[in-house]
């Protein structure tokens, strides 16, 4: 597609934006029903998006932008799976992971057969009939993966504790950095450990790497060679280099060119939450994820959570020089939530060129970060607050306790409910004037001191509101922003499957590794070779 009309269209949102004087607190004055006229609801979620910098007309207008990068379209090319992976020619089926009822599809039914396989593998291990050398059953699960094959079922299995299967404790490691595998390993007992090893290329440098000391560890703790398929499975679409690894063939979980690795948790990529909270569990965050596909490709854009949300991120992005977005999840159980975001929104967004490799004349994805509340509001809510950039924020609450601990839940409401409310209204100068000359300091003092307590207000932000922290609305949620990425990579004109620039740093990691016991390429920066030299003295 051509970018020009996208440009051209662009550039009539900031005509817009520039002919006007946005003001929150006059948006909410001049319409009594404005929180209701700006929500939407689907699969368990409430959108309130009416804290956001925009108007009925800026609204119709992001619609009609639809239009211009044929967004319709773009869905049923997404759900139908032709090959919207452009550059590595593949569809990019996700969706197909959730379906429910009978499959329809030869993905379908393949999706069918590994569920059927990963039931079986489930119900073995927490029925003890799966034993390690030793003969006692499995108590520990560790998966060995990264990126996609270790953020969502990591991000997942930390937001279901509660449904946490006894006598069962599942634990990821990632990092190539030796001290993530030996420090989870320290204190597991090597024959009721089982390790997946979760990579979909099974060529990852770290996976690979973890995968073999884990071996090593197995072995030295007595495991016979024999033995070490009762400790090891793997999860790939690699077949061949994951039977080259030592995995038995029976052993290995499907997964398929089709879906990108950070779509992937809903694959077999998430038998770590399979088998810590259960297959029933597991099930119901399909199901949850599947009623969010249903109304992205069936609900009106007006209504539509994911269409909006892309929209008026977009706006920000392109007419109001946003850079990031902070994403506050008021959910302990949350806290990587925003890691797993960061994965599935950077990676598909930071792009320079669109699909048809034209060079993108309009910025691209934004910087996604955040923490879980209320942490946060004592440590970087100040810069939201009073820094002199404006950083749009969704606000994710969960409506039922997440404890039993309920008035705590309700501070917790209260917290997050307040920090929308201070990023909107902020506190102007005669209003902090106010205040402090009603506390008794001197006319001094006040002048002083007074605008050091402006803030300025003003600042955009959604909330969601899930109905509550299980399985079903988990997946809602998270297909919700899955949903949201890809819209956005439409806005842009982008293709939102691929992820070429990491393989750059991953390519450049060789020769660097190589050059540690050779010699350092006389082509090579001067920073990079002096910094190698310090490093090895
Ligand atoms: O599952 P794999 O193939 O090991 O890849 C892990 C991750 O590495 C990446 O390819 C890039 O770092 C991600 O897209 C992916 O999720």
């Amino acid at each position: 597609m051509d970018a020009l009309p996208l440009s051209a269209a662009i550039a009539k949102l900031q005509q817009h934006k520039d002919q006007q004087r946005w003001s929150l607190r006059d948006l909410f004055a001049s319409s009594a029903d404005r929180a209701q006229d700006f929500s939407a609801e689907a699969a368990g979620i409430y959108l309130d998006y009416s804290k956001n910098l925009l108007s009925a007309e800026t609204r119709q207008l992001l619609l009609g932008y639809t239009d211009t990068a044929h967004l319709q379209e773009r869905i049923q090319a997404l759900f139908s799976g032709a090959t919207i992976n452009n550059t590595e020619h593949r569809p990019a089926l996700h969706t197909a992971l959730r379906f429910q009822g009978a499959p329809g599809t030869e993905h379908e039914q393949a999706v069918a057969d590994c569920r059927v396989q990963m039931e079986k593998f489930v119900a073995q291990v927490h029925s003890g009939h799966w034993t390690g050398f030793s003969g006692k059953r499995i108590r520990h699960v560790v998966n060995i993966g990264i990126g996609g094959s270790d953020l969502g079922p990591r991000m997942v299995c930390e937001a279901l504790r509660p449904w946490h299967k006894e006598g069962l404790t599942v634990h990821f490691v990632a990092n190539i950095d030796g001290a993530d595998l030996s420090d989870t390993l320290a204190s597991l007992p090597a024959d009721e450990t089982l390790f997946i090893v979760a990579s979909k290329s099974f060529s990852t440098l770290e996976t690979r790497q973890n995968a073999l000391s884990a071996r090593q560890w197995v072995l030295n703790a007595g495991c016979a060679e024999s033995d070490l398929e009762k400790h090891f499975v793997a999860v790939s679409s690699n077949l061949v280099a994951a039977q080259d690894f030592g995995i038995a063939a029976q052993n290995i979980f499907p997964m398929w060119d089709w879906v990108g690795g950070r779509y992937s948790l809903w694959s077999a990529i998430g038998l770590p939450i399979a088998l810590a909270c259960g297959f029933d569990a597991y099930s119901d965050l399909l199901k949850g994820a599947h009623a969010m596909d249903t109304h992205f490709a069936e609900a009106a854009f007006a209504q539509n959570l994911p269409v909006l949300m892309a929209l008026i991120h977009f706006w920000y992005r392109q007419c109001w020089g946003a850079g990031s977005l902070a994403v506050l999840p008021y959910a302990q159980r949350l806290a990587k939530f925003p890691a797993w975001l960061q994965q599935l929104d950077m990676e598909s967004l930071g792009k320079s060129v669109t699909r048809d490799a034209q060079p993108l004349p309009y910025p691209s994805g934004s910087v996604i970060w955040g923490a879980e509340g209320s942490n946060g509001q004592h440590s970087f809510h100040q810069l939201l607050h009073q820094g002199t950039d404006m950083i749009p924020a969704d606000f994710v609450a969960i409506k039922q306790p997440t404890s039993e601990l309920v008035e705590q839940h309700q501070w917790l409401l209260s917290c997050c409910l307040s920090q929308s409310q201070a990023l909107l209204k902020g506190k102007s100068l005669a209003e902090a004037r106010k205040e402090l000359e009603a506390s008794g300091h001197t006319h001094k003092e006040v002048h002083q001191l007074a605008p050091h307590k402006v803030v300025p207000g003003n600042r955009p932000s959604n909330t969601l509101i899930v109905e509550k922290l299980d399985p079903f609305h988990l997946g809602s949620l998270l297909a919700l922003y899955e949903h949201k990425v890809f819209t956005f990579g439409c806005l842009l004109d982008i293709n939102p499957f691929d992820q070429w620039g990491v393989e750059l740093g991953k390519v450049l990691g060789n020769g660097v590794h190589a050059a540690i016991d050779g010699e350092i390429p006389e082509d090579w920066d001067g920073s990079t070779a002096h910094l190698l030299k310090l490093l090895l003295k």
